[in-house]
């Protein structure tokens, strides 16, 4: 099915599986290195699933100063860059789980307390500091001696790798086989520069590069990944239909458009071996999908979660809530309704870091209603796990989700998620409304509060009136499933796509 999704024959098929890949990885965070959001899960999930199918996977990172040195990292080479003068790199090698990962250390670049941003500012210097990444990523491989069939890079951080393999070394024998790919996990983000921030690429000292501009003085980094990879994919079959539309492309309809031939969505997965309510160590009682050990299960995760929270500890309606604080993520929805929802019989907690915008309205809102309201300003693994496991609903009624992770977590510690119905978020959660036999949450569509508010409501009435119906409901959730290995195995159908069509 995959493969006649690219169109390839059943002949060619055959032919294409037998030999397994080579793929180098280029992304700007992993999980269990240097995390900020979805990225680093999907990087860590990826790679480690196609490595178990047998491909040959090396992941690239910048090495940021966060990354802990518990690691036995060998230094593989020390080099520089041509044509970009002062700076001399080296590639530090570790291996995560079966996934070797070539980690590009430069302090001048990396050596920073964070990775993109500090204090709420973008590092001033970005452009020209993921230019060097993605040049770097390409430079290494005739160095290390490593001939990739894949070149797979993700959002803008990378988005120049495609560029430079199809422009700066188009005429090089060693790369002429490689093929790129790009992933598309969140479009918001384009990495836009000035031609002046990029004065280190010779190409762009001309002021003229069309893959990559949006106007005479500015470029993305993600149009050139978009105009320059044989393939792209964004994060969800549904988030790749709205790139396509005015509304839904953060601006971008016409390169996903022009693209469309190449252009497919793959929806990610949940790591079980991570997110699993049974094995969990974060959980002070573990439990699976069955009636009694759900229930006792979730009712102890609560009242640890209440607990560590400073709320009542008491048998209520727990809704909540990880995620960083930015506009996606539909704050302007759920707070101008916040007052009238903690007039219920709730408890709500969020945890996040973010924009001080939001950090302060919350802090504000949760001081009012101390008994029913706890948000900290934090960023934290166990907590997000205990979250997930003590709460009925998690909250995630995003302005647009590429995909979105936790609804997936949520589901697995049977946590029924209250979503809108865009991206990923429509593609994995089964709307009450729509089917109660097979639900495993709620889904509105209108981008507004009141709609929201509607869902909510909605969902505590029959928490309150029909509490079994919400157990078979959070045990539909549990029994849901969805593989990495599922989405590997299309990523590899699309690897063998570009490289096929381009024999
Ligand atoms: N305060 C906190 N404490 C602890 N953990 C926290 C946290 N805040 C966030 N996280 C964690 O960060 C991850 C967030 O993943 P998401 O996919 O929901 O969103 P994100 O928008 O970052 O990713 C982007 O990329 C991914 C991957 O493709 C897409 O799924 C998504 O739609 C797209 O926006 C989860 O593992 C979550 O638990």
């Amino acid at each position: 099915m995959f493969f006649k999704l690219f169109g390839l024959e059943d002949g060619e098929k055959t032919k294409l599986s037998k030999k397994n890949l080579s793929i180098l990885f280029a992304v700007s965070e992993v999980n269990g290195l240097a995390k900020s959001g979805g990225l680093a899960d999907f990087a860590k999930s990826l790679t480690e699933s196609l490595v178990k199918l047998g491909q040959d996977v090396r992941l690239v990172l910048p090495d940021y100063r966060k990354i802990v040195d518990n690691f036995n990292r060998e230094v593989v080479l020390s080099t520089r860059l041509e044509h970009w003068p002062h700076t001399a790199y080296s590639v530090a090698k570790l291996s995560m789980q079966g996934v070797p990962i070539y980690c590009i250390r430069c302090s001048k670049y990396f050596d920073r307390s964070d990775m993109y941003e500090e204090n709420n500012e973008a590092y001033t210097d970005n452009g020209e500091r993921f230019a060097f990444f993605s040049a770097a990523c390409l430079d290494i491989l005739p160095k290390l001696a490593f001939c990739p069939n894949i070149v797979h890079a993700n959002d803008w951080q990378t988005g120049f790798v495609a560029y430079f393999l199809k422009k700066r070394y188009a005429e090089t024998e060693y790369f002429q086989s490689m093929r790129c790919v790009i992933s598309i996990h969140n479009a918001a983000f384009k990495g836009m520069f000035t031609y002046e921030e990029l004065q280190y690429l010779p190409e762009f000292r001309l002021r003229c590069v069309p893959e990559a501009e949006i106007s005479s003085t500015h470029v993305t980094m993600l149009k050139a990944g978009i105009v320059c990879a044989d393939k792209i994919n964004a994060v969800s079959p549904t988030y790749a239909e709205e790139l396509k539309t005015e509304l839904g492309s953060h601006g971008m309809q016409n390169e996903f458009r022009s693209r469309s031939k190449d252009f497919i969505g793959i929806l990610n997965g949940c790591d079980y071996s991570v997110w699993n309510p049974e094995i969990d160590k974060y959980l002070p009682k573990n439990y699976r999908a069955t009636y009694q050990s759900m229930s006792f299960g979730k009712k102890v995760c609560k009242q640890a979660l209440q607990c560590e929270m400073g709320l009542p500890v008491k048998n209520v309606a727990m809704y909540g809530m990880v995620c960083r604080l930015t506009n996606q993520k539909g704050l302007h929805y759920l707070l101008p309704i916040l007052d009238n929802f903690l007039e219920f019989d709730v408890q709500l907690v969020i945890i996040g870091v973010g924009d001080p915008f939001w950090v302060d309205q919350l802090r504000t809102i949760s001081t009012l209603h101390c008994t029913k309201f706890a948000f900290l300003e934090i960023y934290d693994d166990r907590l997000a796990h205990l979250i997930e496991a003590g709460s009925d609903f998690f909250l995630m009624p995003s302005e647009f989700e590429p995909c979105g992770l936790n609804q997936m977590y949520s589901m697995a510690y049977g946590t029924l998620p209250i979503v809108r119905g865009v991206g990923g978020l429509k593609d994995s959660v089964k709307n009450y409304d729509s089917d109660s036999i097979e639900a495993t949450g709620f889904v509105f569509d209108k981008p507004s509060s009141e709609a929201l508010l509607v869902t909510i409501s909605r969902s505590l009435i029959l928490y309150i009136q029909n509490p079994k119906e919400i157990d078979r409901l959070k045990l539909n959730a549990m029994k849901q499933r969805f593989f990495w290995s599922d989405s590997a195995r299309k990523y590899i159908a699309m690897y063998r796509s570009a490289l096929s069509e381009s024999a």
